[in-house]
């Protein structure tokens, strides 16, 4: 007998006055002049805050600088333990629908999580200005009006694992939940530059950058400088943007994690513009020169040619969704539901969700089911994945396999995604790129030294580092100020045997890199897998 089944997903599309410390959920003005959402966000706040555990004390923060931070436990983290890099389990992200809780927000930090204090913390207002100023959180707050509305908030990386299994790319293992929608209180951008008195197109005043706190880990690439990034001016003066340099999120003070006390909301554009603890904004001639505005974070999908990146730039509706069963010979076309409703300048910030009806025997047969989406300009997803060296906006259509499977004498399905974030194994993807040296064996004039488990462990300082990779013994002391990465996340695996988490997060550039730091392999007596326990009987060897 044939039955149905209703496929649920989500499809991203791409003035209250404060006195103290204290903030509570905005009671005034909460449903902004502009928006007029059909969600009651302080009642879907409440309810996902009350379903949520506590936020702890992490162990695995304890030997971070970031140890004074409560995190949510059930995190996926991306990148060993130190920086926090993590989005949510996919499951409890779309548990909570429209609006994510806070703790489970995907968060992207380049280092350590800057120590802010809200009393004394300043926004300098400089460069093409006729009045720089040097605005506190009270002068910011009181000064101008501010705005609430929800933006769903992506990063560049989401789903780059997909791209890591065609091909390394530069960057570390984003699953499919770097994504999350908050509902952002800020000051809106342009009456800040206005009152700034920003001068003209004419005095060549092209630019707007922003600029982070603190200096961030290593000496290579964006190591040493803070982070930085800009807009066009033109951008950032336009109201239908509703660029906000925000201070609450979902009603709260921001988190450390997201920025506190201040930070950009950039609706439409990449998480990576939207700088967080901000310190600088500087009008300018010339586009950002900061190593991640230039280097790290700038890539277009090939379709995109000049003049459609200027026109797009987010805040189109997603007007269809459609699932295929048979590999993109016919498509149903999904339900939509938009919690949001748009800005007056006609923009959508939010992500969307569809549903759809198929028959279960359908979908059993199909053995994968994909889907697609379209915005109002008839932008859709590309069906296939385009790699790219960073490893960014990775968009094409989302593929889940389905299996017929057994349960409790019951027949189901199981359905499989294309990877799990991080060093999660699993999803139908198969890896097609060779490891590159971290896994070979290269003729190396210290491969001939073996070392015990036992005497690798006692190497786990700042004085002297090694790690483990594949079997390979590495010694990092002597490179852990100019670690990318920060000097915290190699001293948490010094010791240890790390293969997973190094291969999980490094490209093959940087697999060339260690080879200068071997100095022996690991004496072979059994395996196990990746881990910071091992017992000197346990020692690995590389596979
Ligand atoms: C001598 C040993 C190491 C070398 C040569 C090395 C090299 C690099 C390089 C070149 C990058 C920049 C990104 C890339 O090109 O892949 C990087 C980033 C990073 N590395 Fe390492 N690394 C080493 C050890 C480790 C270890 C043991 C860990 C911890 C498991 C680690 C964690 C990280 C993290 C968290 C990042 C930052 C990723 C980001 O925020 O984008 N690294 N490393």
């Amino acid at each position: 007998m044939a039955c149905s089944y209703k496929i649920d997903a989500n499809h991203r599309s791409d003035s209250h006055v404060r006195t103290d410390n204290n903030f509570t959920l905005v009671e005034e003005d909460s449903s902004s002049d502009d928006y007029e959402d059909r969600v009651n966000y302080k009642d879907v706040i409440r309810k996902g805050n009350s379903e949520l555990e506590s936020s702890i004390s992490d162990p695995r923060d304890e030997a971070t600088p970031d140890n004074w931070i409560k995190r949510n436990s059930t995190m996926v983290r991306l990148t060993a333990n130190h920086p926090f890099n993590s989005e949510a389990p996919l499951p409890r992200l779309m548990h909570h629908g429209f609006i994510t809780p806070i703790p489970l927000h995907y968060v992207r930090n380049h280092g350590p999580v800057p120590k802010a204090s809200w009393n004394d913390w300043t926004i300098e207002i400089t460069g093409l200005v006729k009045r720089p100023a040097q605005l506190t959180m009270y002068n910011l707050i009181n000064s101008f009006k501010s705005k609430e509305f929800p933006v769903t908030l992506v990063c560049a990386g989401n789903r780059r694992k997909e791209q890591n299994m065609e091909k390394k790319t530069k960057g570390f293992n984003w699953g499919a939940a770097g994504v999350s929608t908050s509902v952002w209180r800020g000051v809106p951008l342009r009456d800040v530059l206005k009152s700034c008195g920003i001068l003209s197109r004419k005095k060549k005043a092209f630019y707007v950058c922003f600029e982070g706190a603190e200096d961030l880990p290593g000496e290579h690439g964006g190591g040493g400088s803070k982070y930085g990034t800009s807009i066009k001016r033109d951008i950032a003066m336009d109201a239908s943007r509703d660029i906000i340099i925000a201070y609450m999120q979902n009603g709260e003070n921001l988190s450390p994690d997201h920025g506190f006390p201040v930070r950009m909301i950039i609706p439409g554009f990449i998480g990576g513009r939207m700088v967080k603890w901000l310190k600088r904004i500087i009008v300018t001639t010339e586009e950002s020169k900061n190593y991640y505005h230039y280097k790290d974070n700038r890539v277009l999908p090939s379709q995109v040619d000049a003049k459609l990146a200027d026109e797009k730039g987010g805040g189109k509706k997603v007007t269809r969704v459609e699932v295929t069963m048979d590999g993109g010979e016919t498509w149903y076309v999904c339900t939509l539901d938009h919690p949001e409703k748009c800005s007056k300048y006609g923009k959508y910030w939010c992500w969307c969700f569809w549903s759809v009806e198929v028959e279960v025997l359908d979908m059993i047969r199909a053995k994968e089911i994909a889907v697609r989406a379209w915005d109002e300009t008839l932008n859709t997803q590309p069906e296939k994945l385009i790699w790219n060296v960073m490893g960014m906006m990775n968009n094409c259509w989302f593929r889940v396999r389905t299996k017929e499977c057994e349960l409790q004498g019951e027949i189901g399905i199981l359905f499989e995604h294309p990877t799990q974030p991080g060093e999660q194994s699993g999803g139908w993807m198969e890896e097609k790129h060779l490891e590159k040296s971290s896994n070979s064996t290269p003729s190396m004039n210290t491969s001939s030294k073996t070392f015990s488990m036992s005497e690798v462990k006692k190497h786990n300082s700042a004085d002297s580092a090694w790690i483990i990779v594949h079997g390979h013994i590495y010694d990092c002391t002597r490179f852990l100020k100019d670690h990318p990465g920060g000097t915290v996340s190699i001293l948490n695996k010094a010791g240890t045997n790390c293969t997973k988490a190094f291969d999980a997060i490094h490209s093959d550039n940087a697999k060339e890199m260690l080879e200068k730091y071997r100095i022996g392999e690991l004496i072979t007596i059994g395996y196990t897998s990746d881990s910071t326990t091992s017992s000197p009987n346990n020692s690995i060897h590389g596979t």
